[in-house]
């Protein structure tokens, strides 16, 4: 099957069975094990490009069809965006190829009697593409982002309240390019010089992420991770820069007791346990029972010992009442810093879900300070850029817990704010947006 028509078959999951795109991509790429490598690079192109830029793709839709790409025929409206994100945004391929292969796809996936439509509304779009941008933007500001780099309203309108409209419209265009591959070596088992010479034999360019010392940063296309050099033996984790940096803020030591209330799939416990040189008492923590399971999986290739794995809402346990030198609350959030990794999130995400988001976070906060013991640590972080779901929470957690104070990071930490906390913005500091926050309880 060529990578057109999987990308079609793949969408039609995404769009009608609400299929997570990632979950669908790494499905079809394991079954089509003889696709071409530059197949497989199309296919998730076409994929992940067509969910990120629905908004701009349906948008050209309706100006340039009859119809409106709501009154399309589903399948049709698929194709049609297939058609047009090659020709709007893959350079690589010539628009007649794009034009022709669409209508082809038409043709064999029951529209024949549409195609002349199909190949009318992209040759629309190549003629106008010669005199300037065919997509018609409205005036307003708010939409006019909204529809030219695909967002919804509401993020655009977050974003811009807290850093005004140059700084969103970078963040936009941020989070629609390709996401990086981070690794962090495992320094009991390897260094990151022979990760990076590894690595450097198979043709990729591979370099150190300033202030983390286990950061690499792997540039062009990898193929298949576990097939990457060191995988098996645990020489390294995927993990973006700015998720290794929550482990550093909690700072754990050799020989205490940590707890990771919100633990799978278990990067950051991971990343605890070889920061404690696999020596202490760690408790992984999730409701998820399936993805908590991979924290036993990762702890075995990555040849450590001390994580052990309790299944539950962390909301209900009491056995941990004190108990915890540092406690990590890595919380379920809306993920707003990683929309170039999760194309889907902005339209899954809502405004009531975010509060929703917010009473769950205020409640795992509450309950898990009660895991601290007197004179330790809580580190609170979300991969998200919503204020509501960070420094207001912890400004309201710390108005009701006198008890508490919030520790900057040290002079050496390689982000720095002078309210006290971590907050990671993409476009300045080129990786996924985070939020974190060290909570101190008195002696
Ligand atoms: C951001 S993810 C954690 C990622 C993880 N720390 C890592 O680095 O791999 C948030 C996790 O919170 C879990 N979660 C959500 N509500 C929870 C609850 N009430 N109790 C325990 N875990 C919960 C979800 O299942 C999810 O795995």
């Amino acid at each position: 099957m060529n990578a057109r028509q999987l990308a079609f078959l793949a969408l039609k999951q995404i769009d009608r069975q609400s299929a997570y795109t990632d979950v669908v991509l790494d499905r079809t790429l394991r079954q089509q094990k003889s696709l071409k490598p530059e197949d497989r690079g199309l296919f998730t192109e076409l994929v992940y490009g067509i969910v990120r830029r629905q908004r701009s793709l349906d948008a050209l839709i309706d100006q340039l069809g009859k119809k409106k790409a709501r009154q399309q025929p589903p399948d049709l409206r698929l194709i049609l965006q297939i058609g047009l994100y090659q020709l709007r945004y893959l350079d690589h391929i010539p628009p007649s190829a794009a034009v022709n292969t669409t209508v082809e796809l038409a043709k064999t996936n029951s529209f024949k009697h549409l195609s002349g439509v199909v190949n009318g509304i992209l040759r629309q779009y190549e003629r106008l593409a010669q005199e300037g941008d065919p997509l018609k933007l409205p005036r307003d500001p708010i939409p006019r982002l909204g529809l030219l780099h695909s967002f919804p309203d509401w993020i655009i309108q977050l974003w811009w309240e807290e850093w005004g409209e140059e700084e969103t419209e970078k963040l936009c265009i941020w989070f629609n390019k390709t996401p990086y591959l981070d690794l962090r070596i495992n320094p009991l088992q390897t260094t990151r010089e022979a990760v990076q010479e590894a690595l450097n034999a198979q043709s990729l360019n591979v370099y150190a992420l300033s202030g983390l010392p286990q950061g690499l940063r792997v540039e062009g296309k990898t193929g298949p991770i576990a097939l990457l050099p060191g995988y098996g033996e645990g020489w390294w984790t995927v993990q973006d820069g700015s998720a290794q940096l929550v482990a550093h803020l909690l700072d754990p030591q050799p020989g205490e007791v940590v707890i990771d209330a919100c633990a799978a799939p278990g990067g950051k416990t991971t990343h605890i346990a070889e920061l404690m040189g696999d020596r202490g008492e760690i408790w992984a923590c999730d409701r998820a029972l399936k993805r908590l399971n991979h924290i036993t999986g990762n702890q075995q290739r990555l040849k450590l010992h001390n994580i052990q794995t309790c299944g539950g809402d962390s909301r209900q346990f009491e056995q941990f009442i004190g108990k915890g030198d540092r406690v990590l609350l890595d919380a379920p959030c809306s993920g707003l810093g990683t929309l170039h990794r999760h194309p889907d999130i902005r339209w899954r995400q809502t405004p009531e879900k975010l509060a929703e988001l917010v009473q769950l976070q205020r409640e795992l906060l509450n309950h898990t300070a009660t895991w601290v013991k007197p004179g330790g640590c809580l580190v609170y972080s979300t991969c998200t850029l919503n204020p509501q779901e960070n420094e207001a929470l912890v400004q309201d957690f710390l108005a009701t817990h006198p008890q508490w104070h919030l520790q900057p990071p040290p002079p050496n930490f390689p982000v720095q704010n002078p309210a006290g906390w971590v907050k990671i913005l993409p476009t300045k500091q080129d990786m996924d947006g985070f939020f974190m926050a060290k909570l101190v309880l008195e002696q």
